[in-house]
């Protein structure tokens, strides 16, 4: 269970919400709305006294646990080192010893076999997206949180990723983006919405994502219809 309890700071507003073991979490906004800002305080990149997990406060576990418990996926891929290779960076994404044929195994789930020697500063943008996907299975943290992980990938790569997202490869996780489409499909996600920094919504699937919120949310330009969302530009 990770609470998030009464948090506050330039950005965020006094929020709270609790994430039961097992549940997964989209989180939804407007750009500027305080997204990214709130998957730090979760991943506690940005300090606080108010992230518990399970009942315990999150500060005061040691770095290895923290690293365990939660890992932070950023929008922006950077690697320290120009020469660093895919295999050697999903080597160092291993934060428990893992063998070299788990490592090929993640490899030919994404389809990188071919670009498993490239460097991974020469790699395309949603290239670099799947390399952060399959080093946050490698990791294996109990939450993963991904801050806009599909907003380079082609459709029939999505489609994989969704299969990925939507499966027991990784244990709890919290999905940032901005692809409603995509959030829409994730059935069994909660979502909650933020705006200018305040907790708009948090609860159900099917509980948001009904006309009702829609218009309400997002300016009545999007339309559900016949169990598919439109966009009205
Ligand atoms: N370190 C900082 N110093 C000052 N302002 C900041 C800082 N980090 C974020 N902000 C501001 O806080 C607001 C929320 O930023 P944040 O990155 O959390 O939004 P977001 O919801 O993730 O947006 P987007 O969807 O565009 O990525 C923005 O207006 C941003 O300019």
């Amino acid at each position: 269970m990770l609470e998030l309890k009464n948090y506050n700071n330039f950005i965020l507003k006094d929020i709270s919400f609790v994430l039961e073991e097992k549940e997964n979490l989209l989180i939804l906004g407007e750009n500027g709305a305080g997204k990214s800002t709130l998957a730090k305080v979760l991943s506690n990149l940005i300090d606080s006294s108010n992230l518990f997990f399970r009942k315990q406060n999150i500060k005061e576990l040691d770095s290895f646990k923290r690293a365990k418990l939660i890992n932070y996926i950023p929008s922006r891929f950077e690697v320290f080192d120009d020469y660093l290779t895919v295999f050697e960076f999903l080597k160092l994404s291993c934060i428990e010893e893992k063998n070299n044929k788990e490592i090929k195994s993640i490899i030919s789930l994404l389809k990188f076999e071919d670009l498993k020697d490239s460097y991974c500063s020469n790699l395309s943008s949603g290239e670099q997206q799947l390399l952060q996907l399959a080093s946050a299975i490698l990791h294996d943290a109990q939450i993963t949180i991904f801050d806009e992980l599909t907003a380079n990938l082609d459709l029939n790569r999505l489609k994989e990723v969704f299969g990925i997202l939507n499966s027991n490869f990784l244990k709890q996780k919290i999905i940032i983006t901005h692809n409603l489409d995509f959030a829409y499909a994730l059935k069994d996600f909660k979502v909650l919405f933020l705006e200018k920094g305040n907790l708009k919504f948090f609860d159900s699937h099917d509980k948001f994502f009904t006309q009702e919120n829609l218009n309400k949310y997002y300016n009545e330009s999007v339309k559900l219809i016949n169990s598919h969302l439109v966009l009205d530009l």
